[in-house]
């Protein structure tokens, strides 16, 4: 079993939100690999991170990452830093991946001060700046499909994926 598309990008790229979008086109399920998280841990991803920390959060995503691309035949969406640990990425090949590109102003336009980032929580303009600085090369090593986002609304950017997606 191998998920239909896997998503890819920077918090704010619109993982969820497009993710959900495609799913609908495409008339299959829809998972997440952060909700994942949440439901294996019985709480929130800022409270994984304030009580056990990011390490213990990165295991965590590991184990779904690893789950869900070999069990599951939907639109998976992974959670913004997965790409960062060299076994996601080698569990992302042979699969159709999509980069959703976001630019540094529209990623900090959607994600905002938001509460349920904890990376993002303090200062997001300049941690957006040095995770994207970081990531980006690691999104496009993985990716198959690269889509633009700035400017376009989710369903937009889902029909493009589907003209693009393999059968
Ligand atoms: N193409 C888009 N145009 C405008 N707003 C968007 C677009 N995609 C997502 N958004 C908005 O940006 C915010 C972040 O989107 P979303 O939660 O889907 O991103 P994400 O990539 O899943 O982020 P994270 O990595 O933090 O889970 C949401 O409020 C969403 O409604
Ligand atoms: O960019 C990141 O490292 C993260 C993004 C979110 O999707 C969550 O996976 C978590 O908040 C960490
Ligand atoms: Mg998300």
């Amino acid at each position: 079993m191998s998920p239909r598309a896997i998503l890819v990008g920077s918090p704010g790229a619109g993982k969820t939100s497009t993710g959900e979008a495609l799913a609908a086109r495409l008339g299959v399920a829809f998972r997440d690999t952060d909700a994942d998280i949440e439901a294996t841990a019985g709480k929130p991803i800022p409270e994984i991170f304030l009580d056990e920390g990011e390490q213990h959060f990165r295991v965590l995503e590991r184990a779904a990452v690893a789950t869900a691309v070999s069990d599951f035949d939907g639109v998976l969406a992974l959670g913004g830093g997965a790409i960062l640990a060299e076994d996601n990425r080698t569990a992302l090949a042979g699969h159709q991946v999509v980069h959703l590109v976001v630019s540094l102003g529209e990623a900090v336009k959607r994600v905002g001060l938001s509460s349920g980032r904890p990376l993002l929580a303090i200062n997001p303009r300049a941690t957006l700046k040095y995770l994207l600085d970081q990531r980006i090369p690691l999104y496009e090593s993985v990716a198959t499909i690269t889509v633009e986002t700035d400017g376009r609304t989710p369903e937009e950017v889902a029909d493009e994926i589907v003209a693009l997606l393999k059968p």
